[in-house]
């Protein structure tokens, strides 16, 4: 059994063909959709994570400077409103702070910035925790600074009373000393002077202790703050033990000193006070540092986790660009292979293994039925095709059948009488058109007849083929239409041949029909059978038709019967056809 030879056919081959373009385009368009799932989910993680971690981060920076500004407005507030103000700011920018980092927790994964992270968070939950504190001492601060000041505002009050009272007095002896001046009472003079002195002198001790509690100022150090105070406790002294020989001096003394003495020496003296504010506005700044600096801290870190993470993206965005490019020139490369073999499978398959084979079959279709014989059938590789091919040259040997027998007489082989007429029909166009001569030669089986009756008509067929065989294989036959033209009688037609040519050919034939020396016993005048031949030639006579032509050589024949057979009779002149008839 003969094995089929696999993908022979053009239905496997198609088939086959439509399965790789379905393999190969669903690999192509999987490949896309996955490397551009990548790519989307890579362009996802840069703009959700990074790009998030980025706001974030740039968001906890300036909200730690903002804290730090707080800061820095709580050290210095003015009012205690603004002071709760600042510090329900503080709040919530620490709380805003304790988000930011949160957000940034969740969105981390590397295990080492979440440690880092975890550590800032702490911070921020430490200082938020340490705002009731940091009230408690800016209340302080602020307590003690009121005090300060309310004791420094009594003082100017104190100071200015006691220089109104001071200088009063020295008015009032100034006049006195006029008086006495005037009276010439100077004895009286020298003790207004004297008392004018000593006032002046208690009114200088007592100015200088002002200026010494004016110069208190809450921002000064505990050391200037010192120095003040044991300045002025020894001005106050030296006051207390000022003389005051007069009324008037002593007076003064115990109206001044007495006010002045709870400002200077008292539990909560303007010293006390000063350093007390100082002190704790001290206590409430450092704690407002530590608040600043931790906002530093997370200032720096986010500042610093910005650039991190900016490099991040500048590499990841690397990353994706040379990843896109790669993807585009994957898609590209695939593409262009993908188009080579369409173009390849179509050259292959379609063109070369079906439209190729397709036209040569119908070229091939079309020759054979123009009658091209010769036409050599196309080779194909598709079962389908072969079949094609295989049916045409049935056909093919088909149509040269029907042609044969058409054309060629069953018995003899000559050509038959039909195919004769039609060709010297065509003959005739072309030699009129030419101006060329054109012979017949008929010729007919002298008492052929006598020969059947004699021997029979299979011999009689026998003799008829052999004297065919013969006389058409004749080198004077070739290119020549020999033709059966009915029963023992034969024809010729020869194109561009004059009619001498023609008798010549005619007498070698009819010597070739003695050569081959069929008996013919009953023969009126031989032994052997002979034929009678009748020539005419057409020198292309203007009306010429191939009817009146043959009917020329059949008179020629009939003379040549008439002369007593095996002999050749020429017409030389071509007779009108109205003539012979
Ligand atoms: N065996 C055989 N005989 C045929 C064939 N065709 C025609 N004949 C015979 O040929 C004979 C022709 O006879 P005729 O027309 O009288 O002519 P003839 O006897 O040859 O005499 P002439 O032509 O005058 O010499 C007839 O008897 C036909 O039967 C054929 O194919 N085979």
């Amino acid at each position: 059994m003969k094995l089929k030879k696999p993908l022979s056919s053009l239905k496997e081959k198609l088939r086959l063909l439509i399965y790789i373009i379905i393999i190969l385009t669903l690999t192509i368009g999987l490949t896309s959709i996955g490397l551009s799932q990548e790519l989307q989910r890579k362009l996802d993680h840069l703009i959700n994570q990074d790009v998030s971690k980025i706001m974030y981060a740039l968001k906890l920076s300036n909200n730690s400077q903002e804290l730090q500004l707080t800061t820095v407005r709580l050290s210095s507030f003015s009012t205690n409103s603004e002071r709760t103000e600042l510090l329900n700011v503080l709040v919530e920018q620490w709380s805003g702070l304790e988000r930011g980092l949160l957000s940034l927790i969740e969105l981390e994964t590397d295990q080492a910035q979440l440690a880092k992270l975890n550590a800032h968070l702490s911070t921020i939950q430490l200082a938020a925790k340490q705002i009731p504190l940091l009230a408690q001492l800016t209340e302080n601060a602020q307590e003690a600074e009121t005090q300060a000041s309310r004791l420094k505002l009594n003082m100017g009050l104190i100071e200015k009373g006691f220089s109104r009272a001071v200088s009063n007095e020295l008015t009032k002896l100034d006049q006195k000393a006029d008086g006495y001046l005037s009276q010439k009472n100077y004895p009286q003079l020298q003790k207004s002077i004297d008392e004018h002195r000593e006032l002046t002198d208690f009114l200088h001790l007592g100015m200088q202790v002002f200026r010494l509690a004016a110069e208190v100022d809450d921002n000064a150090d505990n050391k200037t703050n010192n120095q003040l105070q044991r300045e002025a406790m020894r001005h106050f002294l030296a006051l207390k033990q000022h003389p005051s020989s007069s009324k008037i001096a002593a007076q003064l003394k115990e109206d001044w000193l007495s006010q002045i003495h709870p400002n200077l020496i008292g539990s909560s003296n303007l010293f006390i006070s000063s350093r007390d504010s100082v002190n704790s506005g001290r206590i409430a700044n450092t704690h407002l540092e530590i608040q600043a600096d931790a906002a530093h801290q997370i200032a720096l870190f986010s500042s610093k986790l910005v650039e991190q993470v900016k490099k991040q993206v500048d590499i990841e965005g690397q990353h994706l660009k040379d990843d896109s490019n790669s993807f585009v020139w994957l898609i590209f490369f695939a593409g262009v292979l993908y188009t080579f073999f369409i173009w390849l499978t179509n050259w292959h398959f379609i063109s070369k293994g079906i439209i190729q084979p397709v036209i040569a079959t119908s070229n091939a279709m079309q020759a054979i039925a123009n009658e091209k014989q010769n036409t050599p059938l196309p080779q194909a590789d598709n079962l389908e095709l072969q079949q094609m091919v295989s049916s045409l040259e049935t056909l093919k040997s088909y149509a040269a059948q029907v042609k044969s027998i058409s054309e060629i007489d069953g018995l003899t082989g000559a050509y038959n009488r039909r195919f004769f007429d039609h060709k010297l029909k065509h003959e005739l166009k072309s030699t009129s058109k030419f101006n060329q001569p054109i012979s017949i030669i008929l010729f007919d089986v002298d008492n052929f007849k006598l020969f059947n009756d004699r021997y029979g008509h299979v011999i009689g067929d026998q003799c008829l083929k052999r004297i065919s065989y013969a006389l058409k294989t004749l080198p004077e036959m070739q290119d020549r239409i020999f033709a059966r033209y009915g029963g023992e009688e034969f024809i010729v037609f020869l194109t561009a041949t004059d009619n001498q040519t023609a008798s010549d050919i005619a007498e070698i034939m009819r010597e070739e029909v003695i050569k081959l020396a069929i008996p013919h016993a009953d023969s009126l005048h031989n032994e052997l059978t002979t034929i009678s031949i009748g020539v005419t030639t057409s020198n292309s006579e203007p009306g010429i038709t191939a009817e009146t032509l043959i009917h020329q050589a059949d008179i020629a024949l009939y003379q040549a019967k008439a002369s007593g057979r095996n002999c050749i009779v020429s017409n030389l002149e071509f007779k009108a056809v109205n003539n012979l008839r």
